[in-house]
């Protein structure tokens, strides 16, 4: 390898681990100036050799040409909706149907934003699908890779042939306000919320746009699709430690628990902590822990029976009118 390869192989390394740093541990190690001069050099060594830029260096995430249009693409695992509960008493109802107590549960928090299906081909990021109807969406892979926090390579050094992964992209309620600032100072209309927001952003045709409005993702779901890989996942929190090891960010805030109220123990925790959060979420995801289990329930016809959201009680919209009682 020549002395500019390698110095292109240097900077790739030394970039990646300041945006994982940045985006996924939000825990800079390099000042801006450092990090685009570093950037330029990249930029500058792939125009000289062109033949040596790959897929996932740091300078091909804001790719190709304005979109035309988005290709249909059918997912090879349908990406299943969730089931609520709206107290208690339809929790339990829940639980009872797969003898609720001597079960480990793993509770998420639900993140309000858009579902995403990866497909990763030898550690390579190869397309970026919107959720849909959950079994057909459109393919946005340009705009999957502007978004900082999804690498576009795993980090494994012997990653399996296939691995699909599933994951919630949001806004942070700061980048939501400040993209709704600019569109109100041109003129635009503001988006209704983070959600809205980052459906519409998602859907942009020019990656440019996408790029702009740094869109985040925690990733929730992985799939191994080769069933011998030494990665092959037994349950969900295993999972979210695999996602974790490959690069993805994995919301912080999860937890096994062994028994029904250790799972309302952790709502009423968040339903009251849920405002700290610097993204909004709509409840807790509980899932059964174990995939031998999860796949021994299976599926409703539109839900999984091992999953449920428990929802958080809607805040009071500042928008709703209050209602006037004139007596
Ligand atoms: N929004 C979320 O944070 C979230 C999550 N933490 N975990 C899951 O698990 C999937 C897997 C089985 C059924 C749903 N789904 C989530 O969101 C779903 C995706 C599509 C509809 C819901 O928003």
């Amino acid at each position: 390898m020549n002395q500019e390869e390698s110095r292109i192989k240097q900077l790739r390394q030394q970039l990646q681990a300041a945006n994982e740093a940045y985006y996924l541990h939000d825990n800079p190690i390099m000042e801006d100036e450092v990090y685009d001069r570093l950037y330029r050099e990249l930029q500058g060594l792939e125009e000289k050799y062109p033949e040596l830029i790959t897929p996932d260096s740091p300078t091909q995430r804001i790719g190709g040409e304005v979109a035309e249009g988005f290709a249909s693409v059918k997912h090879q695992i349908p990406l299943y909706s969730l089931e609520n509960a709206f107290n208690e008493e339809e929790f339990r109802q829940w639980a009872a149907r797969h003898q609720g107590e001597a079960v480990e549960y793993v509770c998420e928090l639900k993140i309000d934003g858009n579902a995403l299906a990866l497909t990763y081909e030898d550690g390579v990021l190869v397309r970026g699908v919107t959720r849909g109807d959950g079994e057909t969406g459109e393919e946005i892979t340009n705009n999957v890779r502007t978004i900082p926090s999804i690498p576009l390579r795993l980090k494994l050094n012997n990653p399996p042939a296939r691995v699909e992964v599933r994951g919630e992209a949001f806004l942070p309620r700061q980048t939501f306000e400040k993209i709704n600032q600019t569109r109100q100072a041109n003129g635009e209309s503001v988006f209704a919320n983070p959600r809205n927001a980052t459906s519409g952003t998602l859907r942009q045709f020019d990656p440019k746009v996408v790029a702009e409005r740094k869109l985040d993702f925690f990733a929730y779901t992985l799939y191994v699709v080769e069933e011998n890989s030494p990665w092959q996942p037994e349950t969900q929190d295993y999972s979210l430690q695999v996602l974790e090891e490959m690069g993805f960010k994995v919301n912080p805030h999860r937890k096994v628990c062994q028994s029904l109220e250790e799972v309302e123990e952790f709502f009423r925790e968040w339903e009251e902590k849920r405002n700290t959060l610097a993204y909004e979420t709509d409840g807790v995801v509980v899932k059964i822990n174990s995939y031998a289990l999860q796949k021994r329930l299976g599926f409703t016809q539109k839900f999984p029976r091992w999953a449920i959201a428990l929802k958080f009680p809607a805040e009071e919209a500042p928008s709703q009118i209050k209602a006037i009682t004139v007596n």
